[in-house]
């Protein structure tokens, strides 16, 4: 169907409140190792990214990157294993980790940005002790939980002007790394920086009934429906803690969380710029 000049115009104008209401906001993106499928896709979520800046929101990015992991660490003879969606991460894996997220993704999308003239600089969670952790657990090795967050940097960068591209790299008491699942970083962060949003880019439609099937997509979920949901087996693996950090965020203040499909164009301002919301919000 072709959109007439008019119709591009009338959503133009639409357009305008988002831009409002959103202007001068803190939105935070998490950007899925998942959803970062191929470079076409890649070079889509970040134009939408820059356009958020261009028009006066402030977006932060929190990138994962966990299928990359994966691949080097087979390539390496290593059996990746993970607990409730956390790998499980011994010394070695650790500095692969720290390898791939910060020297390798957070460097191609700061770089994408800056091909789109918008100024962005990579932090990881160790920069400025950003992201301060502690071991989670024994079983999960380097898995880090978050204990504190500075935002000062953020802030700082911000305020110059950049797009703060966080790696979910923490750092520990005795400067040692954690592993930090990314979304758990884009929901304390997201309630540390008072994020008017958070956005979960993932590679499915939301949060479904049956995880194989688009058409069960469940649209909202109230926090207290997450831990029946996990409990029953439906919400699983990597998409746990997904709908746990939103159930922190919007429980601390964040207006409104969403879980939504990277692999579809522009979903990202499909989310921003329209009241129909796609994906899965998860509200108080
Ligand atoms: N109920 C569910 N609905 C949708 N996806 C689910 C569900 N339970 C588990 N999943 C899994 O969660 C995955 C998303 O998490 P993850 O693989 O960690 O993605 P990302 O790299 O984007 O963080 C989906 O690809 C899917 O396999
Ligand atoms: C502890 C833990 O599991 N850390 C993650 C960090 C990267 C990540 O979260 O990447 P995605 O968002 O692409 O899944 C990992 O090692 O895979």
């Amino acid at each position: 169907m072709e959109i007439t000049p008019q119709q591009k115009a009338h959503v133009l104008v639409e357009s305008l409140a988002y831009i409002k209401r959103f202007h001068n906001q803190i939105v935070v993106i998490k950007y899925g190792g998942h959803a970062m499928i191929n470079n076409t896709l890649k070079k889509a979520v970040i134009k939408d990214i820059a356009l958020m800046k261009y028009v006066g929101m402030n977006p932060v990015v929190v990138h994962g990157g966990g299928p990359e992991i994966t691949e080097i660490m087979k390539s390496l003879g290593k059996k990746p294993e993970f607990i409730d969606g956390l790998r499980v991460t011994d010394k070695e894996t650790m500095e692969l980790t720290e390898m791939v997220l910060c020297g390798k993704i957070s460097s191609e999308i700061v770089s994408l940005l800056n091909h789109n003239d918008v100024k962005a600089l990579g932090i990881s969670g160790k920069d400025g002790k950003t992201i301060q952790a502690a071991q989670k657990s024994e079983k999960l090795g380097l898995v880090g939980e978050i204990t504190h967050i500075n935002t000062d940097l953020i802030h700082t960068v911000i305020k110059e002007g950049y797009v703060p591209v966080i790696s979910p790299v923490g750092v520990g008491t005795d400067a040692e790394s954690y592993n930090i699942n990314a979304d758990e970083v884009a929901g304390q962060l997201a309630v540390a920086l008072g994020a008017k949003k958070l956005v979960l880019i993932t590679d499915v439609d939301g949060v479904l009934m049956d995880a194989k099937k688009p058409e069960t997509l469940i649209s909202e979920i109230k926090t207290t429906e997450v831990s029946k949901y996990i409990n029953e087996g439906i919400i699983k693996d990597g998409m746990i803690p997904k709908v746990q950090c939103c159930m922190g965020a919007v429980t601390k203040g964040v207006e409104r969380c969403h879980i939504i499909d990277g692999r579809k164009y522009h979903s990202i301002l499909l989310e921003i710029f329209t009241d129909d919301g796609i994906g899965t919000m998860i509200t108080t």
